[in-house]
């Protein structure tokens, strides 16, 4: 049996795929597991029998993942599953951006009792008027799961589409429109393109790179689009460069004080996931990389340990061991296993940076005292019995 927790609202048709296996409990400290979205979790204190945590989305800068992988907890995300739901509200930004849409509608409302309205709009219609998107240039800054869709409407839309990312995938790039012009540095897309649109993970590197340094390299007027997160872009300079005309117009879907005080900003309450097809994708993604993990020890789509699929077991125990990433460690843990007299009929060991894990599948019932002593092993983060 397992306990689940829902840190935020999952969809059900991912927690109806949750067998009599599991019970829910609302006690975060006696969750085997939790399913989160945007829950922030770096201060909560994390429990000996916590084993994994599932973001039933992409960014994952509200888990602490190295604390968690130094407790041997799991962390997965579900890559892809609401790309095409932020895909569609970045179409639906830059085209509130290209017209004064939203000024537009205000004044209709502000006629509504206004007898002459017919005729009036046709006066007022010229403070909303815009330009269209079509022949613009766009610079698309990441070009993971969301960024290939977002380039790919765009060019569809028929824009000069420039992506940049220089971890670029294999599969990405063949997913990629042969017309998207892939460049090496952001330079190229700051002094080239009218829009420019970001769709990079918040980390250390990319915290704040939309600057002062950055916007002095744009084409005056750009409109900059942000569905990715807050300080990714660094607000004091963005103030300047919406002030100065520099930045024309800042559409993002992440609203904060500052940001809602500068002029010309178009903001939306992180609604980027929030598409009843984004919020199952999520969620049913979520929730098969917990039971596989929970039931099977298998890990995929893993962001703090590397992935490991071992399948089914078909031999008569299974254990799983996270450990540190550190040398002579399979020695000392395939020596517990010798010392107990334990054939291992199959094994994969697979690590990532400072982690590792393994699954052992043996040829005899796994006991509690074998765990014991992997467990007391120096490295050993935490070890599970599956069978
Ligand atoms: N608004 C929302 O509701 C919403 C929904 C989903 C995702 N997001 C945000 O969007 C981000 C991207 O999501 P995704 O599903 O495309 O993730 P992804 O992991 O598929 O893609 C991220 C891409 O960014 C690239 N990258 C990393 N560092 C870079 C850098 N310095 N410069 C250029 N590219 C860089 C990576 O190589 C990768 O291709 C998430 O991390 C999350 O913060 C927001
Ligand atoms: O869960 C959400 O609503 C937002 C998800 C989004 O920010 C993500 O990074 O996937």
């Amino acid at each position: 049996m397992f306990k689940y927790t829902c840190l935020n609202p999952i969809a059900d048709v991912g927690l109806n795929n949750l067998t009599d296996e599991y019970t829910k409990t609302d006690d975060f400290a006696e969750a085997d597991a939790v399913l989160v979205r945007s829950a922030a979790m770096h201060d909560m204190e994390l429990s000996d029998n916590l084993c994994a945590v599932a973001r039933a989305g992409a960014g994952v800068n509200n888990i602490p993942l190295d604390k968690c992988a130094d407790k041997g907890i799991v962390v997965f995300n579900t890559p892809g599953a609401n790309a095409n739901g932020v895909k569609e509200l970045f179409v639906t930004g830059m085209l509130l951006a290209a017209r004064d849409v939203v000024g537009g509608i205000e004044w209709a409302k502000e006629n509504a009792d206004n007898e002459n309205i017919s005729k009036d709009m046709e006066k007022a219609k010229k403070q909303f008027a815009g330009t269209e998107l079509m022949g613009k240039k766009i610079g698309v800054i990441g070009l993971g799961a969301i960024g290939v869709l977002v380039a790919n409407v765009a060019n569809r839309m028929k824009m000069d589409v420039y992506g940049v990312d220089p971890f670029l995938s294999v599969n990405n790039a063949l997913s990629l429109s042969r017309d998207v012009k892939i460049v090496k540095s952001y330079e190229e897309i700051y002094k080239n393109c009218d829009y420019i649109t970001i769709h990079v993970p918040l980390l250390e590197d990319t915290k704040g790179m939309l600057n002062k340094e950055a916007f002095d390299k744009m084409k005056d007027g750009v409109v900059i689009l942000n569905m990715a997160r807050d300080t990714l872009v660094n607000d004091d300079d963005m103030k300047a460069a919406l002030e100065s005309g520099k930045v024309a117009k800042y559409v993002t879907d992440f609203p904060n004080p500052a940001v809602m005080k500068m002029p010309n900003v178009i903001a939306t309450p992180h609604l980027g996931a929030s598409t009843a097809e984004s919020e199952d994708n999520c969620a049913v993604m979520a929730v098969d990389e917990i039971r596989n993990y929970m039931e099977n020890g298998n890990i995929v789509n893993s962001v703090n340990y590397p992935n490991c699929d071992a399948g089914v077991c078909d031999t008569k125990g299974r254990i799983t061991v996270c450990h540190k990433n550190v040398p002579a460690m399979l020695n000392r843990i395939t020596n517990v296993f010798s010392e107990a007299n334990i054939n291992i009929a199959h094994m994969t060991n697979k690590s990532r940076g400072n982690y590792a894990y393994c699954i052992f599948d043996i040829d005899s019932e796994s006991s509690a005292d074998v765990a014991d002593k992997l467990s007391a092993v120096d490295g050993v983060l935490k070890v599970r019995i599956i069978k």
